[in-house]
């Protein structure tokens, strides 16, 4: 019996398949616009848990297309989920920093009241709800600002930009933990492994450490990657999207740290490794 992954082409879902033997389903063999599917899939597949790495993460687009969203965030997860619980196998489920409303400025503990500024958020809060309410063993991750070489992320947009600019706005004011997908499938994968050996399971928080404004970070990928891209400071009010973002996205990992001895990653090391792909 192996792992069931959701996802084949995403960020974290290729950290996990290269991590472990797992099985990961692609869109085609599983469309999380079709909610029972992905529970047949479980079914027939009858792993020993299940990790859910796909989702609708088009954070912008998710203000025309909420409905559309909220099937794949939350109507998927929720059956997902109720499979899991009827077979008895855990289900691990990733969630985001974007459940909060940015407000404050210690980082987020799990118990925090939740305030999504965006459709997005609304719609991974859904989520939330649906898999605790499923009722059986089960782990939700939340994470941050997940980067990788290869996808779509802040990473790999700023070295597309930094091909044809030789300096960027980024915005200064919203602070958070950018998290390598690595290391988000190898505490999944230890979680797994702790829950199928019957350890608890629950909410909780895994970022990257220490905590930057996206315009550090955009200086640390320039600075990495050894490109002469000048970062000018700018607050959120200067660069308006669709979408809301939170100003205090930092959460907090200590009780990851104390029930399962894992500590959030230094995302320097991250983004060195990655660098170091991309440059292969
Ligand atoms: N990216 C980030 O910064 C953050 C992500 N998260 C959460 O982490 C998890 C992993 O995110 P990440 O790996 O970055 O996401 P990506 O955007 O890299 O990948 C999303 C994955 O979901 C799949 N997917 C989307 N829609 C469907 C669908 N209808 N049916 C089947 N598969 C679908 C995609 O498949 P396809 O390639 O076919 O589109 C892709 O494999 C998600 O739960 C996300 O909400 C949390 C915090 C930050
Ligand atoms: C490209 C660009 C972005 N920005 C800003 C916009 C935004 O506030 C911030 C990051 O931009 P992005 O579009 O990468 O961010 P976004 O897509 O909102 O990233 C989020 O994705 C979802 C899936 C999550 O769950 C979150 O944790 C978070 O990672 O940088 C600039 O200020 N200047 C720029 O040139
Ligand atoms: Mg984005």
């Amino acid at each position: 019996m192996s792992l069931l992954v959701f996802g084949r082409t995403g960020q974290l879902a290729r950290a996990l398949q290269r991590q472990e033997a797992v099985t990961a389903l692609g869109r085609a063999e599983a469309d999380l616009l079709d909610p029972a599917a992905c529970a047949a899939a479980i079914h027939a597949a009858a792993p020993r848990a299940v990790i859910n790495a796909a989702a609708y993460t088009a954070v912008d687009r998710a203000e025309q297309e909420e409905t559309l969203a909220t099937r794949i965030n939350a109507a998927a997860p929720a059956a997902m989920a109720q499979a899991c619980a009827a077979r008895g196998i855990p289900f691990l489920h990733v969630s985001t920093d974007y459940v909060f409303d940015g407000s404050g400025d210690r980082p987020w503990r799990e118990d925090d009241p939740v305030g999504p500024l965006n459709a997005y958020g609304r719609s991974k809060l859904a989520g939330e709800a649906a898999v605790r309410a499923a009722g059986g063993r089960h782990v939700i991750l939340r994470t941050s600002w997940v980067f990788s070489a290869e996808g779509a992320n802040f990473l790999t947009t700023m070295l597309r930009l930094s091909e044809t600019r030789d300096s960027l706005s980024v915005v200064a004011d919203q602070l958070g933990g950018p998290t390598p997908a690595a290391e988000i499938a190898a505490t999944l994968l230890r979680m797994a492994a702790a829950l199928c050996a019957g350890q608890g399971g629950g909410t909780y928080h895994y970022a990257g450490a220490p905590a930057i404004s996206w315009a550090g970070f955009a200086r640390a990928i320039f600075a990495g990657a050894g490109r002469d891209v000048t970062v000018t400071d700018i607050p959120s009010s200067a660069y308006p999207t669709p979408a809301r973002r939170p100003l205090n996205s930092r959460l907090d990992c200590a009780k990851l740290r104390a029930d399962f001895g894992i500590t959030p990653a230094d995302w320097r090391a991250g983004l060195s490794a990655a660098l170091e792909l991309l440059e292969a």
